[in-house]
């Protein structure tokens, strides 16, 4: 049977001419002839020193720009913290995690001889490595933290190949699964960024780990050819370029035919080393999986397995005593952030009553407790309008108190669950002092009214069972209403403990969620 290698396709990109004739006698029946390899070795025209000076300083193309990045963008400051603090115990539910990937090296090409009863040397029937797997990421329905993520994922590498024209097996790849709605970007290693922050804090005592993210800068080079700014990754360059078996790499060094195969092959190499840059690269504002992916994406490529030594036979060299390492895999850390996906987002101070609205609205059964902070992870809850009847879903997240924006209480790094939604729904506890104060403190914290105004808002006055009689509490529900009405937002009063006005309630919220239904984004791509 004639199989088609890996590597005649390989060649046949460069040479584009017709597939190589395969052998079918007891000599290997797919090795390349010396005149197919003579034709192949042809065609790649030894690289002048200009181009060879680019890809060794430039790295490739010459189309990568470099750019200034905030090291906040390539880093978590909530991974730093509570990683490096212990800041806050989330239970099973993790929804930042930074990992390291490395996809596998490609398998080195062999040195062998075809040898059989009447033959103790023949042909070279050495075969290609296999190629090194690669790391793929996939977002899954039936997941709802990266609490199972790893901190290290690693591909393996490619097999060497064998004799008797055998190819090495391919690396195994690796898939990780993480949950719909997580987020995928390039970051530094944490160690890195450790070590810069230390550095800057010896400079200046006063400065804390969100000014110097928000102030120090890196460079990063960025690929220009995209409508898309990617992040243009390297491989470690290259220890060798050949493999040498029973004769040194000086005695061959000093044969003309193998400097001109060398030539040659230095143009093999720059063709790999562009595909290379072409695939290597990712979003500079990262990956959104906030579909289910019925196929994985590609975050990291396995290297290419080396050419084994029956690719270099020609008229002149009977005997080539080498072949062609594997590429190299390539490390890199990224930055995986969880951004549940609901069509609204509960928002409110500590105690205001959020639980207990999801609890009555949904089928959702968040932790309710007198105390301030039961919230301690998000939960999202499914509300349907009646049987057959239109559902939306919404978020409760932790309390938000004044000072969270500078990380007092549990800060603001849950609003990423909310930062999807349509609509945010504001719950003010009208029992307490100044309602309104609450309302305008709420919309300080989360970043302002132009981006509270950036979605669709309903306010909600909850507790209104006690003293709602009191023409103090009518008074503070009042202000409310007039400040809500000045924003162009609704207002409701209910009692979530007692039921009251939750159907109208019900019905509002669906209203701010409708629309954000009908938005479905297509599967991103690297
Ligand atoms: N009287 C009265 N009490 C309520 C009402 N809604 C909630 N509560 C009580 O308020 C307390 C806090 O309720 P939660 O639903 O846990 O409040 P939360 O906003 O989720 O609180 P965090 O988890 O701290 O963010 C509980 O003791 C509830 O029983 C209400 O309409 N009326």
């Amino acid at each position: 049977m004639l199989i088609v290698r890996p590597g005649f396709l390989k060649r046949e990109l460069l040479v584009k001419g017709p597939l190589p004739r395969l052998y079918s006698t007891k000599v290997p029946d797919n090795s390349p002839r010396a005149a197919d390899n003579e034709v192949w070795l042809e065609a790649l025209r030894p690289m002048n020193p200009s181009r060879q000076g680019r890809q060794k300083y430039n790295r490739g193309n010459g189309q990568t720009d470099l750019i200034k990045v905030p090291l906040g963008e390539v880093t978590s400051i909530n991974y730093l913290q509570r990683y490096n603090k212990h800041k806050h115990s989330q239970g099973n539910f993790v929804d930042v995690r930074i990992v390291k990937c490395r996809s596998g090296a490609g398998g080195s090409g062999t040195v062998s001889f075809f040898r059989d009863a009447g033959r103790s040397i023949g042909p070279p029937d050495g075969g290609d490595g296999g190629a090194g797997g690669s790391i793929y990421v996939q977002a899954v329905v039936a997941l709802g933290s990266l609490a199972k993520m790893k901190t290290t994922y690693i591909a393996d590498d490619g097999e060497a190949g064998a004799a008797r024209q055998l190819d090495g097996m391919k690396g195994k790849d690796v898939l990780i699964q993480v949950p719909v709605g997580t987020v995928v970007k390039w970051c530094l290693p944490p160690q890195k960024v450790r070590e810069i922050v230390e550095g800057e804090i010896d400079k200046d005592k006063d400065s804390t780990l969100r000014t110097i993210l928000a102030s120090k800068t890196i460079n990063l080079s960025t690929s220009c050819s995209s409508h898309q700014k990617k992040i243009q990754l390297y491989r470690q360059e290259m220890a060798e370029s050949w493999l040498f078996k029973d004769k040194s790499p000086e005695y061959h060094e000093n044969k003309d035919w193998f400097k001109n195969l060398h030539k040659r092959m230095e143009s093999y190499d720059h063709s790999l080393g562009q595909s290379e840059l072409f695939y290597d690269q990712f979003p500079l504002t990262g990956l959104d999986l906030e579909q289910p992916m019925s196929k994985p994406i590609c975050l990291l490529k396995g290297g290419q397995g080396g050419l084994g030594n029956m690719h270099f036979l020609t008229n002149l060299i009977r005997n080539p005593r080498f072949s062609k390492p594997g590429r190299n895999g390539l490390e890199q850390y990224f930055l995986f952030e969880l951004k549940s996906i609901a069509d609204l987002g509960l928002i409110g101070l500590p105690n205001a009553g959020k639980s207990t609205i999801l609890n009555k609205i949904s089928n959702a059964k968040p932790k309710i407790g007198h105390w301030q902070f039961t919230t301690l992870n998000p939960t999202i809850g499914t509300v349907s309008l009646g049987f057959g009847q239109d559902v939306f879903t919404v978020a409760d997240i932790p309390g938000i108190i004044e000072g969270a924006s500078l990380d007092k209480g549990m800060g603001l790094e849950f609003l990423r669950h909310i930062e999807r939604s349509k609509g945010w729904i504001f719950v003010l506890n009208l029992a307490n002092e100044s309602p309104v104060d609450e309302l305008r403190l709420l919309i300080e914290e989360v970043g302002g009214l132009e981006k509270v105004k950036t979605k669709k808002v309903l306010v909600v006055c909850n507790k209104a069972d006690i003293d709602f009689e009191n023409s103090k509490s009518l008074a503070k529900y009042i202000q409310v209403e007039h400040f809500s009405k000045s924003q162009g937002w609704d207002c409701v009063p209910i009692s979530a403990l007692r039921e009251e006005n939750i159907e109208v309630l019900k019905q509002k919220m669906f209203e701010c969620a409708r629309g954000s239904q009908d938005d479905a984004s297509p599967t991103p791509t690297i």
